[in-house]
């Protein structure tokens, strides 16, 4: 097993850089840099040297021992001054070492969890906990990170293979006179876990929202100032604005995070008949957007105003340019020039997304809702041939598990290799 180093912490000038080090040489390189091999998991302050003695850093130094390590590996940290100048002093040191190597990108964890440290749904919560820029985002992936989808899976995969022991224990002994019918708990069992995951399938299209962010399309008539709530919302001219009407063709996307949800706002062209052949396409791609999104901001000029599009469910209808309030109290306005009902126009929003968000179960990803659909579906199979009768068990036993082998491939026990690459693509060197 190689050695593997990089530098954990992100490039360029900061207060504390971190080296990380991981393999069964890690000690060995911290006793060539730092003179001694520091007591396990505390921190030391050592001068490091380069190998013609020259001192690189005054450093701290920890040492985690075999088996007691965030890899699981011997493995080390320098915890250098942030410079630019040590950092690429450090990495160039070790770089000279033999039998060390940069780490890939994910390989400190993919090591993590060949060593069992993790398991392939925590690995998974562990590079959105990475990627988490919003207060729902981080705790959806601490859920995850901390393990809830894994023992979930456990608790099912259980009752499963329990199931499946008392069907098989009917087949074995089915020359002799077996007075208990197994049915009826085969059938809970198969029950309890199907709600279950059913509840997990369902709420899988929120976890993905969450993680991937909500669309939110402001649409109306020109002119009604769609681009200029915008941009306040944005907080800069991210929208060209102006009084003639039809000046947005393009949809114009912004991220933000609205109450610790990610959303991404769509400002779209104003709906009319028009000859104009760019503006129609723009006003289809505003209705196509629109149609796509999770909720639509619908801007309307007047109160008595139809609105452009028909309001589904959550949709606000707001009237726009109402600088003087001249018509709250009556429905929601706002001004996108002075900021006028903006703030209880985004709590109305977040409201809404809220309050879907709070129905994403732990299936944060695609592949898991996959997983689950298949296990759903091997045990909806497995009950039916349950139900068929006593001919039958053999194969209720057989979907049973292949139902197991589906939550298997959920937590990553098997088939693992298959969706290693994709998942660590995503992750940084250093992780
Ligand atoms: N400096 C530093 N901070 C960090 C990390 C790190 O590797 N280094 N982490 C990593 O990304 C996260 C913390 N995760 C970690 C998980 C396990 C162990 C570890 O050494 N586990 C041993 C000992 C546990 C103990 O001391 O009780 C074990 O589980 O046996 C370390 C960090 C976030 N902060
Ligand atoms: N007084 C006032 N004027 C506004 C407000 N919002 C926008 N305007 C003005 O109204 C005109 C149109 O604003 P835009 O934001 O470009 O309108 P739009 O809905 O994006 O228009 P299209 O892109 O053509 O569909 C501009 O001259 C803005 O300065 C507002 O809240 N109050
Ligand atoms: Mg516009």
């Amino acid at each position: 097993m190689d050695t593997i180093y990089a530098l954990a912490t992100a490039r360029g000038k900061a207060g504390v850089a971190v080296v990380r080090i991981s393999g069964p040489l890690a000690f060995w390189v911290v006793e060539m840099l730092a003179g001694d091999v520091p007591a396990p998991k505390r921190t030391a302050l050592r001068q490091l040297k380069d190998r013609d003695g020259i001192v690189l850093d005054e450093a701290l130094v920890i040492c985690f021992e075999e088996g007691a390590s965030f890899t699981g590996e011997q493995s080390a940290e320098l915890q250098l001054h942030g410079s630019i100048a040590i950092v690429n002093a450090v990495l160039k040191s070790l770089s000279e070492i033999d039998g060390l190597r940069l780490a890939e990108a994910g390989e400190f964890t993919r090591r993590a969890l060949e060593n069992e440290r993790l398991d392939l749904a925590q690995v998974e919560g562990l590079a959105d906990l990475i990627e988490a820029e919003t207060e729902v985002q981080r705790r959806q992936a601490l859920k995850v990170f901390s393990g809830a989808l894994g023992e979930k899976t456990e608790r099912w995969r259980r009752a499963l293979l329990r199931s499946a022991a008392l069907l098989e224990a009917t087949i074995d002994f089915a020359d002799e006179e077996v007075p208990t019918d197994v049915s009826p708990e085969v059938l809970v069992l198969i029950a309890e876990v199907m709600i279950e995951l059913e509840a997990e399938v369902a709420g899988a299209k929120m976890a993905e929202r969450i993680r991937d962010g909500f669309e939110v399309a402001i649409v109306g008539p020109p002119n009604v100032g769609k681009s200029t709530l915008l941009n306040m919302l944005a907080g800069r001219e991210a929208a060209i604005t102006s009084e003639v009407a039809g000046t947005t063709r393009d949809v114009i996307e912004v991220r933000m995070e609205l109450k610790g949800l990610p959303v991404t706002l769509l400002d779209t062209a104003g709906l009319r008949e028009t000859e104009d052949v760019v503006e129609a396409i723009g006003i289809e791609r505003a209705r196509e957007r629109a149609r796509h999104a999770d909720l639509r901001v619908i801007l309307i000029p007047s109160p008595d105003a139809k609105p452009e599009i028909e309001p589904e469910e959550g949709d606000l209808v707001v009237i726009g340019k109402d600088d003087a309030g001249e018509y709250s109290g009556k429905m929601l306005s706002v001004s996108g020039k002075t900021g006028r009902g903006v703030d209880l126009m985004v709590a109305g929003i977040a409201e809404t997304l809220s309050m879907r968000a709070s129905s994403a179960s732990t299936a944060i990803r695609e592949r898991h809702r996959v997983a689950m659909k298949a296990a759903l579906a091997s045990m909806e199979s497995a009950r039916n041939e349950v139900l068929n009768g006593p001919d039958r068990t053999e194969l209720a036993a057989e979907e049973l598990r292949r139902a197991i082998h589906a939550l298997d491939c959920l937590v990553g026990r098997i088939d693992v290799e298959a969706v290693l690459g994709e998942i660590f693509s995503s992750f940084c060197i250093g992780k």
